[in-house]
């Protein structure tokens, strides 16, 4: 394993407009020996019901990465000094087959297990959920989910079709994938098809935290009920960017009114220092409908946060 990870370009030597495409300028996977952790795209969007253009998600939050700095003072980290974070490029997928993508996104997760790399996948839309949980299952067992969502994504079908975005967690739980006991969504909110939604959903392992909640309880004390339910256990954080309202993150394919602010959505991930954070994901980022990069920089804080919870992790456990 190499000493020193390498990290961004230096931003006070070569502008940050100009320089490698890559998250946070980071090097790519394959200028570095060990990857502690890779960022890696999965430009895929067969799986929306609504708004198509998460395919584009990947190559917009790497964009909107730019400006991030080394050092974290929210968590006291520097993220890519204390871990070797590199970028690993795009999962191709089959854009006109979900199964064979689903496939192909398990199999290239698996791979990065094997190599000891845990994943920041930048979606694509939250199809791709069910693929990451069935490797990060392989490797873990049966795993605590914190998802961030304005939606459930545990609904059954959408026409007949039981792989697509608003899915991904029912199939996960019908696979045996979740650990029931551990498994909690954060900021739900709007309309369902009826109240059975809601009741299928908690059969199937969830409990909920309401974007309302947010609104009679601190950030604080949700983090507090997001820790109590994820327990010891091993962890995947699932980050829907329609998580946040509108107006932080218009870019996004359903978007629904009433929601997070990115301030509550950032405190709330650095909450999950000290929790077995396995791997993570951020989708739904579909640039067509962003304005200003709002959501495309909302995406990248949001992976920076996590980045900085596995550095504290790896800190704190080698003390
Ligand atoms: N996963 C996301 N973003 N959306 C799911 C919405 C499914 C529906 O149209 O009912
Ligand atoms: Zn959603
Ligand atoms: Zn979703």
């Amino acid at each position: 394993m190499s000493s020193t990870p390498l990290g961004s370009i230096d931003a006070t030597r070569v502008p940050r407009f100009a320089g490698p495409a890559t998250f946070a300028r980071l090097p790519r996977a394959d200028e570095v020996d060990h990857v502690d952790v890779a960022v890696v795209g999965v430009p895929f969007d067969s799986g929306v019901s609504y708004r198509p253009g998460a395919r584009f998600g990947p190559a917009h939050v790497r964009a909107s990465s730019k400006l991030l700095r080394p050092y974290n003072p929210a968590l006291d980290v520097s993220p890519f000094a204390e871990l070797q974070v590199a970028d690993a490029g795009d999962i191709a997928v089959n854009p006109f087959d979900i199964a064979e993508a689903i496939a192909a996104v398990e199999n290239a997760a698996r791979v990065f297990a094997a190599q000891g790399t845990r994943l920041l996948t930048i979606g694509g839309d939250h199809t791709i959920a069910l693929p990451l949980l069935r490797a990060a299952a392989a490797e873990h067992g049966p795993i605590g989910v914190v998802h961030f969502d304005a939606h459930l994504d545990t609904w059954d079908t959408y026409f007949g079709q039981p792989y697509t975005h608003g899915t991904p967690f029912r199939r996960a739980a019908e696979e045996g994938l979740l650990d029931p006991r551990r498994c909690l969504h954060v900021g739900i909110r709007g309309p369902l098809y009826s109240p059975a939604d809601l009741t299928d959903d908690g059969v199937l392992g969830f409990q909920v935290v309401h974007s309302d909640d947010y609104q009679d309880a601190t950030v604080a004390s949700v983090v507090e009920r997001m820790r109590a339910r994820l327990g010891d256990g091993p962890v995947y954080v699932s980050v829907d960017i329609d998580v946040l309202d509108p107006a932080h993150a218009p870019g996004t394919g359903t978007p629904e009114a009433g929601g997070l602010t990115s301030r509550e959505l950032l405190g709330t991930l650095r909450g999950l220092v000290g929790l077995d954070v396995v791997g993570a994901d951020i989708v739904e980022v579909a640039p067509a409908y962003d304005h200003a990069e709002l959501t495309g920089v909302a995406a990248a804080h949001t992976a920076y946060e996590l980045l900085s919870v596995l550095a504290r992790n790896r800190r704190d456990a080698a003390r």
